[in-house]
């Protein structure tokens, strides 16, 4: 079976890496747009409904507007963008994260791509709330460190542009959304089902891909005082049949932000000190491979059927 596929948003940083990952399948055929048209509206709804599925690697207002754009019963969406990750109709695209989920994302007309913070965040903490290891009512805090091409285009042009922001070289490493209102807070909350939302801490540092997503965690004070082993077996418990997901001993010394970089892995660790109790859960991946293309391409596959892996980098 062959689908077609439309990419909205094809040129930008995202979309360069979906294209990357489907071109050369004989099982896919990618509908394009010339650079004259790639933004008009007419030639994209033209585009969007000829098309099997499109994946919106846009920002979010275009990325609404995009969906408006589809006349027909049969075009179904991934949407790269945050516009949709915690709006009803929309499956939530982490195939992982709860039983059933991938039967779910194989049936949907419209799958939000989680954000790429929140994949690793998610990915850690939804299975010890599950669990009922942490409470679903501990005030939880996530501290994060990304390649700057999280920031799409205009942040990669700051980065690698001959002048940053006045002359000087860009920042080796920049604290960011400092007043805790990240727009990936919400999924968060909610895909974790948290009772509050976890205080998020990023920092974009200056390499160009590769993610390190932490949360610290006072196992001793829980009721339950779970172990560190007793959260690295639900871990592994929870991704026993993923060939993305894996589960590394807790014993590493360092851990370093390119492990996963370049590849659509997402690996995940519980570090810490059992004398005491206190746990460092540590996921990495790369914001455009698991935490951006890799997971649309995962989706895009589970949904037309085909291998879950086809054209990841594992
Ligand atoms: N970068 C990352 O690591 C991740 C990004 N995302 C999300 O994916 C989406 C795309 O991000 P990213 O690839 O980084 O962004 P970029 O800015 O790199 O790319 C966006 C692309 O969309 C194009 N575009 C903008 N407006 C329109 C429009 N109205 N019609 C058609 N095309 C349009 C831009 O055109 P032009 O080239 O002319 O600017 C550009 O090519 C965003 O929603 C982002 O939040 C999600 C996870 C990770
Ligand atoms: C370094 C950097 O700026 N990162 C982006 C998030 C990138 C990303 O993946 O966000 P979406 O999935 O929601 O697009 C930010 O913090 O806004």
């Amino acid at each position: 079976m062959t689908i077609t596929v439309f990419i909205d948003g094809a040129e930008g940083t995202t979309g360069l890496e979906i294209r990357d990952r489907l071109s050369g399948r004989h099982d896919i055929q990618l509908l394009t747009l010339d650079e004259q048209k790639r933004k008009q509206v007419a030639a994209r709804a033209e585009a969007i409904n000829a098309s099997d599925f499109v994946i919106l690697c846009l920002p979010d207002d275009a990325a609404r507007e995009a969906v408006t754009l589809i006349d027909n019963a049969h075009t179904r969406v991934i949407d790269a963008s945050t516009a949709h990750r915690v709006a009803d109709g929309w499956t939530y695209g982490f195939p992982e994260l709860e039983p059933g989920q991938t039967a779910a994302v194989a049936e949907a007309m419209r799958v939000s791509n989680p954000g790429c913070y929140p994949t690793g965040f998610l990915a850690l903490v939804r299975p010890l709330v599950r669990a009922g290891l942490v409470p679903a009512d501990w005030p939880i805090t996530v501290n994060a460190i990304s390649g700057y091409s999280g920031g799409g285009k205009s942040m990669i042009a700051e980065y690698e542009g001959p002048k940053v922001q006045g002359g000087g070289p860009a920042p080796a490493a920049r604290a960011y959304a400092l007043g805790l209102a990240h727009k990936h807070v919400p999924e968060m909350q909610k895909h974790a089902r948290l009772e509050h939302p976890p205080i998020f801490a990023p920092t974009v540092v200056n390499i160009y891909r590769g993610m390190i997503v932490e949360v610290p965690l006072p196992l001793h004070l829980f009721v339950r005082r779970p172990t560190l082993l007793a959260c690295e077996t639900a871990l592994r418990e929870a991704y026993k049949d993923s060939p993305i997901v894996t589960v590394a001993p807790g014993d590493a010394t360092t851990v370093d932000i390119g492990d996963d970089a370049a590849t659509d892995r997402l690996t995940l660790r519980v570090c810490g000190n059992p004398e005491t109790g206190q746990a460092r859960l540590i996921a990495t991946l790369d914001n455009l491979g698991k935490g951006a293309a890799g997971a649309a391409v995962q989706s895009l596959n589970i949904m037309a059927g085909f291998d879950q892996t086809a054209g990841l980098v594992l």
